[in-house]
């Protein structure tokens, strides 16, 4: 294992700078002290985009190839059209770092606080596939801005990228006890990509005979994320159901504030990115309101990818030991993440 991580740090827009500092304070408090960290930060996001118009460039991309990973706030702003920093930063890296499995986990722990009646078992991981669907890029529009406009934005499915995420997912399915795996997608709609995922998908589970399999539609899914979570287990799911799936998913295990993921690189060719679900959240920016322990989750989960899985595990613990202690009392995200370092440094 190596003794030395170098982190790009990357805070970004909105809650980005508090969120990353938090934690930043909990990393640093859950590495042994022979553990050389050293931090670069990049300011890519609106202050730079206004500055040089730059949203990430080659050099940039050549920087940051050099970290082993990249700790992500949150990209996005309500003074740059909409689009223009998610496609032209966020999307670009995971596609060029190929960051083909979106990993977000979701449990609820005791004693925290969900919408849902009861307290039901919550404990499911979606793996979303992070490079193609319909966040390619690949569409257009004609006659814009007429009445008679007509916009297009096609799905790219491969066969190459569907397989190589759903085998990442039957394989985290077979390492946890319950062993199952959903396919999540909308084969009753969309026949072509449907079809490409549900028979890779068939054809993937022959090599994977302890793993229970089913398929749920998109719609339904998101009617059983509410009424009967606990079937799921692992779900795998395509770019644009994952990422809406998970905001719910968020929603009913403890809220957005607490859901962290990671985009990886299972090949270790380029480094892989970890960034709480949610996203810069202009409406509480700059009022010590947002919630940091999703990042800290999310900081958990790279050390983990790193192999420091002693120092992830405290992490977790730390989260689970301080949401069953919260109460109802607010506290701002510098007094979260002082609690939670606190405890991890413990
Ligand atoms: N990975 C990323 O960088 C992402 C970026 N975005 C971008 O972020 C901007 C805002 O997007 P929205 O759709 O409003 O989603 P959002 O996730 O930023 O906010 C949705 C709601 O959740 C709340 N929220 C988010 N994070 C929170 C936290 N840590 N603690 C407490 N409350 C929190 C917000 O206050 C808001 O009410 C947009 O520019 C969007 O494109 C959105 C999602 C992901
Ligand atoms: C802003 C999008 C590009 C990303 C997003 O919402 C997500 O990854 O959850
Ligand atoms: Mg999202």
């Amino acid at each position: 294992m190596s003794r030395r991580i170098n982190l790009a740090v990357i805070p970004g827009d909105g809650i980005g700078q508090e969120v990353v500092t938090q934690g930043l304070k909990v990393l640093r408090a859950a590495l042994p002290q022979d553990v050389k960290l050293e931090t670069q930060e990049y300011d890519f996001g609106a202050k730079r985009y206004h500055a040089t118009g730059e949203t990430l460039t080659d050099t940039d991309v050549e920087q940051l190839k050099g970290h082993d990973a990249i700790l992500l706030g949150a990209i996005g702003d309500p003074s740059v059209p909409s689009g223009v920093l998610e496609r032209g930063f966020l999307l670009k890296l995971r596609f060029l770092f190929d960051h083909h499995v979106n990993l977000r986990p979701s449990k609820l722990l005791p004693g925290v606080a969900t919408p849902l009646a009861g307290q039901p078992e919550i404990d499911f991981v979606v793996v979303r596939e992070g490079t193609e669907g319909p966040y390619t890029g690949n569409g257009g529009t004609i006659r814009k801005g007429t009445p008679h406009e007509v916009a297009t934005e096609v799905s790219v499915n491969t066969a190459f990228g569907v397989e190589r995420v759903v085998r990442d997912a039957f394989a985290r399915a077979q390492a946890r006890p319950r062993k199952k795996l959903t396919l999540v997608h909308k084969n009753n709609v969309l026949a072509f990509a449907g079809h490409l995922w549900t028979n890779v998908f068939n054809e993937v589970a022959k090599e994977f005979p302890e793993v229970t399999t089913d398929y749920i539609h998109v719609d339904a899914a998101t009617i059983y994320l509410v009424t009967d979570p606990g079937r799921f287990d692992v779900i795998v799911t395509d770019n644009l159901f994952g990422d809406i799936i998970t905001d719910l998913a968020a929603a009913v295990s403890g809220g957005i504030g607490v859901a962290a993921s990671g985009n990886i690189n299972p090949s270790g060719e380029f480094p892989s990115m970890f960034e709480p679900v949610h996203g810069s959240a202009p409406d509480i920016a700059g009022q010590g309101k947002a919630d940091p322990t999703a990042t800290v989750l999310s900081v958990a989960l790279l050390l983990r990818h790193l192999g420091y899985e002693a120092e992830a595990a405290r992490i977790e613990e730390a989260v689970a030991a301080d949401l069953g202690e919260r109460g109802t009392a607010p506290r701002t995200t510098e007094e979260i993440g002082d609690a939670l370092a606190v405890r991890v440094a413990g």
